[in-house]
């Protein structure tokens, strides 16, 4: 039987936007991704919104609350961002993102079959997830229906078998998440300019709390579970060098 356990792990998505801007405090902005919650998480934003520079950040700190997880990185865009990543084995850019996610849906497979008994997170981040599906549909809508479902069965099954989601893209269309499986994400950031249309399909519930909010660069909303918004900032990161050793450790 895989062990599991269910004690709190949190992990600071960022700061409170409105503590720090009006009193320069710094109040973290915290959720729980232990087993108990559904941590997959769904980064959007339009171009230059700060979406990179969050997911290394994000990743770092992930691994910091996670130190047993496994991790996999898909790279569609495969550009500078994560370049220090190339030579880890677990990263995969451009063509082979679908080789990552065949890893991952394959322990998700072993988990569920009672294969695999082991229970640490594995968590699979997937950099341009929607620019890569509609290449992929582009080229053979067959094999990114098979892409899109993989994705969908992790969302819907990976919380109680411990495999973990992080994608990022610019707009999160419903098209790339079959069967409603969009609504797994536990954990939605929308990062920079607040564009209605990507609201409308994330925070249906929350649009009059979000109306008239200007967001910048690194600045955005969090959605928790689908009930607690936050308004949050990024925040720079202070130790760069560090960041990226953590990173490069954890995908070796
Ligand atoms: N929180 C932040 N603090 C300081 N600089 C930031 C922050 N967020 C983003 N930047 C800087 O802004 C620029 C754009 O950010 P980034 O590349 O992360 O955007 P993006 O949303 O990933 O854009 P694209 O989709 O075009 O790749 C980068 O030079 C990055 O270093």
């Amino acid at each position: 039987m895989m062990m599991k356990s269910d004690a709190p792990k949190l992990l600071t998505l960022g700061f409170d936007l409105d503590t720090w801007d009006g009193y320069g405090a710094r109040v973290p902005i915290t959720t729980d991704i232990s087993l108990t919650t559904n941590s997959h998480i769904l980064v959007c934003g339009m171009s230059g919104s700060g979406k990179s520079y969050y997911e290394n950040a994000l990743f770092s700190k992930l691994v910091l609350a996670d130190p047993h997880g496994e991790f996999y990185f898909a790279d569609y865009k495969s550009e500078d961002s994560f370049a220090y990543l190339r030579s880890c084995p677990h990263y995969y850019a451009y063509k082979n993102t679908l080789q990552a996610l065949d890893a991952v849906y394959a322990r998700l497979n072993a988990r569920q079959s009672g294969e695999d008994e082991s229970s640490n997170p594995i968590t699979l981040i997937w950099d341009e997830y929607m620019a890569n599906v509609l290449s992929l549909v582009n080229e053979d809508k067959k094999a990114a229906a098979v892409v899109m479902n993989k994705v969908s069965e992790i969302l819907l099954l990976g919380r109680s078998l411990s495999v973990r989601l992080i994608t990022t893209m610019q707009r999160p269309d419903a098209i790339a998440f079959p069967a409603g499986s969009r609504l797994n994400y536990g954990i939605v950031v929308a990062l920079g300019a607040a564009i209605k249309s990507i609201y409308e399909m994330l925070l249906p519930d929350f649009m009059e709390q979000v109306k008239g909010r200007v967001f910048g660069q690194g600045e955005g909303v969090a959605l928790l579970q689908g009930s607690q918004l936050h308004f949050i900032k990024v925040g720079t990161v202070q130790d760069f060098e560090r960041m990226r050793q953590i990173c490069v450790k954890a995908l070796s």
